[in-house]
């Protein structure tokens, strides 16, 4: 595990998203797993800003996007479909047809997850995910529970997690219920995988993900197994760091 820490926002979404553009220019037909949550909003700013200098494409490039909120219109502001739309892909040259997000509208969501899991076979596999970190040790929508699952899956949101995301909605009765997540098998087998965390109200569950007992009931600290994981922090979350 390589662990940087930052002191300023801008140098941390600047290293991110240097590591991002770094694998697409070794890698033209790179496939990214992409995360949402207000974390990447600056990573993927810094992203479109270098794109517009003309250095580098996504023409090749295939995403993943790591969830979808369970019966949300797609079309609504605060969609994975809007988010990844309004911060990416409205700003860059990736073909529609490569860029997927789970449909959280599928009248059959045990299908759609199966649909998405060999999408991501097919691809040949990420070859690099950005994760956040959600307050209950949550990535994607993996949810500390006795046991998590491999593949993409519904998923029950924790109380934690509606309330944490209530910010993004008019109140936490507005926030769905379920979505669609990417499993931690799927997440753990990307060969690079970049973890983002930022704010002193991360600091716990970063000491707890990085430094803790690995254990489903924080389903990050299972990164602590990954071969290839680069975890950037800002001085505040990295503070209770030992
Ligand atoms: N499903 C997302 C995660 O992918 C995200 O990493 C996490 C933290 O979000 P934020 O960056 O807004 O703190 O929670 C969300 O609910």
């Amino acid at each position: 595990m390589n662990v940087l820490t930052f002191d300023s926002d801008d140098k941390l979404n600047e290293a991110a998203a240097n590591i991002i553009i770094g694998q697409i220019q070794t890698t033209p037909r790179a496939v990214l797993g992409l995360a949402t949550g207000g974390t990447p909003v600056g990573i993927y700013k810094q992203v479109v800003r270098e794109f517009n200098r003309g250095m580098f494409s996504f023409r090749n490039v295939t995403t993943f996007n790591l969830d979808e909120y369970v019966n949300i219109p797609i079309d609504h502001p605060e969609s994975y479909h809007s988010y990844m739309n309004s911060h990416l892909f409205s700003h860059i040259d990736l073909p529609a047809a490569q860029c997927h997000i789970p449909d959280g509208n599928a009248a059959d969501p045990a299908d759609e997850c199966r649909r998405y899991d060999e999408a991501i076979e097919l691809s040949g596999q990420i070859d690099l995910q950005l994760l956040g970190l959600g307050h209950n040790g949550h990535i994607g929508f993996n949810e500390p529970a006795h046991a998590l699952i491999k593949g993409t899956h519904v998923v029950d949101l924790a109380e934690e997690t509606l309330e944490a995301n209530a910010r993004f909605f008019d109140s936490v009765d507005d926030v769905p219920k379920q979505a669609l997540t990417m499993g931690v098998g799927t997440i753990l087998k990307a060969k690079k995988i970049l973890l983002v965390v930022k704010g002193a109200d991360k600091a716990d569950i970063v000491k707890r993900a990085l430094q803790g007992p690995i254990t489903t009931d924080c389903p990050a600290s299972l990164l602590q197994t990954h071969p290839n994981l680069i975890v950037l922090l800002d001085a505040a979350a990295a503070g209770k760091l030992s």
